[in-house]
C-alpha cells in the first residue's frame, strides 16, 4: 500500500565545504632526529588548511535560491598514483570540483534506502522556504559528499556474540539484496530522463530475500511503513515497484505531479569552510536562544545550520545530510527548543506531562552529547528541560537540567522502548510529542534498530515535525591503509602510535578495535608499552564510558583505545590520528570512525591497518581518496618490546580477545565462509598476541558459532 511517511519532508544537502588540496600547506614538517619514521613515510606531508568561505557566482545563486538541482556528471576519482597532496594537482581539482553530491547513484541508493522504509514527500521545495535568504552573500558553495548506505548496528562490541551476529548478517544480506536490486541508475541520467524514467527501484523480496529475511521481516517492512506513514492514499495502487518509484521520485524533487522535492546542489568553488557567513540572529529564533547560542560560542551558523534552520522553524520536516564535525546537533536542538518555547507551558502539578520533543541517537555516547549541547542551549530557559534515556546499568532517566519532567528526550532506541513498554505513564508522556528528531537517520532505519524504531514511531503522534539527520565523510582528513601481516600488527600500532606522539605535543588519538574484548587487550598492551592510554567499550559500566569520554573530549596528549561505541557522531575535537585496526563492520562504519577526525575544518589523519586477507575491504572504499602506505619497518628491538609487553598482558584478556576476535570473523560472511581458514587465521592472531596455543573456547560457544569439531580449535 502506497504510503506517506513525511509529507513535509525535505531533503537538504547544504552546501557543505571541504578545503582542498590547492589550498594546502604542503611543506614537509620539521622532523626529529629519526631518519624517515614510519609515520612520516605515511604521511609524508603536514596539510594546512584554509577555512576561507567563496563566493558563490551569480547564477549558482540563483540556483540555490531557486533550489535547483544541479547535478555532477563527474565521478569522483582518487587520485590513485598521485600523492596525496600534491599542490594544484589534478587530484586537488578533482576534489574540488567534486559535487555535493557527487556519486547521484550513491544518493539514489541511500534516498531510496530511506524511502524504501516508506518515506515519502510530496512538497516541493519552494522559494517560500527562504533557505537562500540566509545564502546571499554567504559566500560559500555546495560541497561534495559521500553518500551512505545501509548500516548495520554500530556497536559492535554489544553483540560479538556469534549467535546476535548470526542475526544481523541475515539481517544485512536482506538490505543488501535489496540494495542490489536497485533498478534505478540516478546519475547516469539527465534531470529530464529522471523526470520521464523510472526513478525507483525493484523491491519486491526475491524468493531469496524471504529464505533469509523471513515472514517476520516482511511484517517488519510493512509495519514500518504503515508506522512512518501519515496519509494513505486509497486511489494509489498497492504495486510495490510503482509506491516506490513514486516515493523515490518525489523525494528527489522529480514528481511534478506530486510537487516533490528538490534537492539544492551546487557547484562547488575553490576555498570553502564549514561555516557560513548567516548568523543565527537572522533567524527567527527566540532572544533568549540566542544568547545561549552566544554563550555557547556560536555567533555564525554552519552550513548544515544556515540550510536547514530556516526551512525547520517553519515547521517543516527535513532530511539532511551533512559532513561529520559540522554542526548537525545544534541544527535540529535549535528548532526543536523553539517549539517548547511557542508550546504551553508544563503545568507543574500534571501528572504526566507530555515530551514534546524526542530526540532519538544510535548510541549512549550520542545521547548524551546531544542532552549536554541541548542543555547548553538552554542555559536561559530554565524552564526547558532535558533528560536522557539511555541503555546501561540503570534504568533511570539522566535529569540534565532542574525539570524532573523535561519537556525534551534523548533516547537511545533499546531502552527508549523498553520504557515505551514497562514504565507506567511513559507512553502518555510521548504522546505529545511535536518534534522526532532521528539523529544517523540512516543508521536508526536500519534492519538492526528497526523494531524499537517501529515501537517509538507506533508511540509519538502522526501529528508532528520530522527531522532526519544523517552524516557524510569529511574531506579534510589524510586516509592511508597499510597492508601487513598479523603478527607485525601490534609492533605496528605501536611504531605508529609513538611516532605520532613524537611528533605531535598536543596528539590525540583514537585506536578502534574490532571487538569490546579485543579493544581491551590492545590498551592493555600500550599501557604497558608507556603510551598514555584509556580503553572504552559496552563491557565497560556506562559511568566509566562516560567519565573516560569526558576526559578524552577535554584532554591533549591521550590515546582512546575504542570498540565502535565511539564511531558515531561523538565530537570528541582535536582528533589528530584515528588508526582502525582490523577489518570495519562494513563500509559506513569505517567513515565513521574516521569522521572522528577531521572535524569542523581542521585537518586529520586515518589509517587502516589490515592483514592481506582483509584487502578485500577495500574494494568498498575505491571511491574515496584512500592511498596504500609503504609498511614501515619494525626493528628488532621493538619488536622484542611489543613481545615484552604482550608477556604482561593478563591471560584472561588475550584468551578474551581471541574468542572475541573468532567470533567477529566468524559473523563476516567473506572471512567466516571458510571455517578451516578462518581458524587457521584466529591462531595466527592468537600467535600475534605472543600465545603458544589458542585458547580453549567452552563448546557452548563453539557450537553457536557452528565451529564445532573445526580442527586448530581448543575447546573446554
Ligand atoms: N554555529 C557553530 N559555530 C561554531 N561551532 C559550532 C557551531 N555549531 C556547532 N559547532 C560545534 O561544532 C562541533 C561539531 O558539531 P556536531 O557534533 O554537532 O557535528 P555533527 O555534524 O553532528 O557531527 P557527527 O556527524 O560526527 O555527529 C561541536 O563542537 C559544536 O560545538
Amino acid at each position: 500500500m502506497p504510503i506517506k511517511l513525511f509529507p513535509n519532508l525535505r531533503l537538504l544537502n547544504p552546501p557543505l565545504s571541504a578545503t582542498r588540496f590547492p589550498s594546502m600547506n604542503l611543506k614537509p614538517s620539521v622532523n626529529s632526529s629519526r631518519a624517515i619514521p614510519a609515520f612520516r613515510r605515511i604521511f609524508p606531508f603536514k596539510l594546512k588548511y584554509l577555512g576561507l568561505p567563496t563566493r558563490v557566482n551569480s547564477q549558482q545563486q540563483q540556483q540555490q535560491q531557486l533550489g535547483l538541482r544541479k547535478l555532477s556528471t563527474r565521478p569522483f576519482r582518487p587520485a590513485a598514483s598521485s600523492e596525496f597532496g600534491r599542490r594544484g594537482s589534478r587530484a586537488g581539482e578533482i576534489r574540488g570540483s567534486k559535487n555535493l553530491i557527487d556519486d547521484e547513484a550513491e544518493l539514489s541508493d541511500w534516498v531510496s534506502d530511506l524511502r524504501t522504509d516508506s518515506f515519502h514527500s510530496n512538497k516541493r521545495f519552494s522559494k517560500d522556504d527562504d533557505v537562500s535568504d540566509f545564502r546571499k552573500g554567504s559566500g560559500r558553495e555546495n560541497r561534495g559528499s559521500y553518500s551512505m548506505k545501509r548500516r548495520r548496528k554500530s556497536d559492535s562490541d554489544d553483540s560479538y556474540d556469534s549467535s546476535r551476529r548470526g542475526n544481523r548478517n541475515s539481517v544485512n544480506s536482506f538490505s543488501r539484496n535489496n540494495i542490489s536490486n536497485n533498478t534505478s541508475r540516478f546519475s547516469r541520467r539527465s534531470n529530464s530522463e529522471l523526470e520521464a524514467g523510472n526513478v525507483g527501484r525493484k523491491t519486491r523480496f526475491s524468493n531469496d530475500d524471504e529464505n533469509d529475511v523471513g515472514e517476520e521481516r516482511r511484517r517488519g517492512m510493512s509495519g514500518i511503513r504503515d508506522l512512518l506513514s501519515e496519509e494513505v492514499s486509497d486511489n494509489d495502487d498497492d504495486d510495490d515497484d510503482s509506491v516506490l518509484r513514486n516515493n523515490a521520485r518525489s523525494l528527489i524533487g522529480l514528481d511534478k505531479e506530486n510537487g516533490g522535492m528538490s534537492v539544492a546542489i551546487s557547484s562547488p568553488g575553490k576555498h570553502d569552510s564549514f561555516m557560513s557567513e548567516s548568523r543565527f540572529d537572522q533567524c527567527s529564533i527566540s532572544a533568549l536562544s540566542l544568547k545561549g547560542i552566544k554563550d555557547a560560542g556560536y555567533e555564525k551558523m554552519t552550513i548544515v545550520q544556515e540550510a536547514t534552520l530556516p526551512v525547520l522553524l517553519k515547521g517543516k520536516d527535513v532530511l539532511a545530510k551533512a559532513k561529520t564535525g559540522t554542526g548537525k546537533t545544534v541544527a535540529f536542538l535549535l528548532p526543536s527548543i523553539e517549539v517548547v518555547i511557542k508550546s504551553p507551558p508544563v503545568d507543574r502539578d500534571q501528572k504526566r506531562p507530555p515530551i514534546l520533543v524526542l530526540v532519538i541517537c544510535p548510541t549512549r555516547e550520542l545521547a548524551t552529547q546531544a542532552a549536554t549541547e541541548a542543555s547548553t542551549l538552554l542555559k536561559y530557559h530554565p524552564s526547558i528541560g532535558v533528560q536522557v534515556v539511555i541503555g546501561g546499568d540503570s534504568w533511570a532517566m539522566f535529569v540534565f537540567s532542574r525539570i524532573q519532567n523535561s519537556q525534551i528526550l534523548v533516547a537511545t532506541p533499546g531502552r527508549l522502548r523498553d520504557h515505551i513498554e514497562n514504565t507506567a505513564g511513559f507512553a502518555t508522556r510521548l504522546m505529545g510529542v511535536k518534534v522526532l528528531v532521528l539523529d544517523e537517520a540512516d543508521h536508526l532505519l536500519d534492519m538492526g534498530f528497526r523494531k524499537d524504531i517501529e515501537k517509538i514511531i507506533a508511540a509519538v503522534p502522526k501529528q508532528r515535525q520530522t527531522l532526519l539527520f544523517s552524516a557524510t565523510v569529511p574531506e579534510e582528513v589524510r586516509q592511508m591503509h597499510l597492508v601487513a601481516p598479523l603478527d607485525l600488527h601490534f609492533p605496528l600500532l605501536y611504531v605508529l602510535l609513538r611516532e605520532h606522539v613524537a611528533d605531535n605535543p598536543e596528539y590525540k588519538v583514537l585506536v578502534f578495535c574490532t571487538t569490546a574484548m579485543v579493544t581491551r587487550m590492545v590498551a592493555d598492551l600500550l599501557g604497558e608499552l608507556k603510551l598514555n592510554v584509556r580503553e572504552i567499550h559496552s563491557r565497560k559500566p556506562q559511568s566509566y564510558r562516560t567519565r573516560v569520554s569526558d576526559e578524552f573530549r577535554k584532554s591533549k596528549g591521550l590515546i582512546l583505545v575504542t570498540s565502535d561505541v565511539s564511531a558515531r557522531g561523538v565530537d570528541y575535537p582535536d582528533v589528530t590520528l584515528v588508526i582502525q585496526v582490523g577489518l570495519p563492520s562494513d563500509r559506513e562504519q569505517y567513515i565513521h570512525r574516521l569522521g572522528r577526525t577531521g572535524r569542523k575544518g581542521k585537518e586529520g589523519q586515518g589509517i587502516l591497518l589490515l592483514a592481506p586477507w582483509e584487502e578485500f575491504f577495500l574494494s568498498t572504499i575505491k571511491d574515496l581518496p584512500i592511498l596504500k602506505a609503504p609498511v614501515p619497518s619494525v626493528d628488532p628491538d621493538t619488536k622484542k618490546k611489543v613481545e615484552r609487553a604482550l608477556s604482561h598482558v593478563e591471560m584472561k584478556n588475550k584468551e578474551a580477545a581471541y574468542q572475541a576476535w573468532l567470533g567477529y570473523y566468524n559473523s563476516n560472511k567473506k572471512v567466516g565462509r571458510d571455517k578451516y581458514k578462518l581458524v587457521e587465521l584466529a591462531n595466527e592472531y592468537s600467535r600475534s598476541m605472543g600465545l603458544d596455543n589458542p585458547p580453549a573456547i567452552p563448546k557452548l560457544v563453539l557450537g553457536k558459532m557452528g565451529l564445532r569439531n573445526i580442527p586448530g580449535l581448543r575447546s573446554k
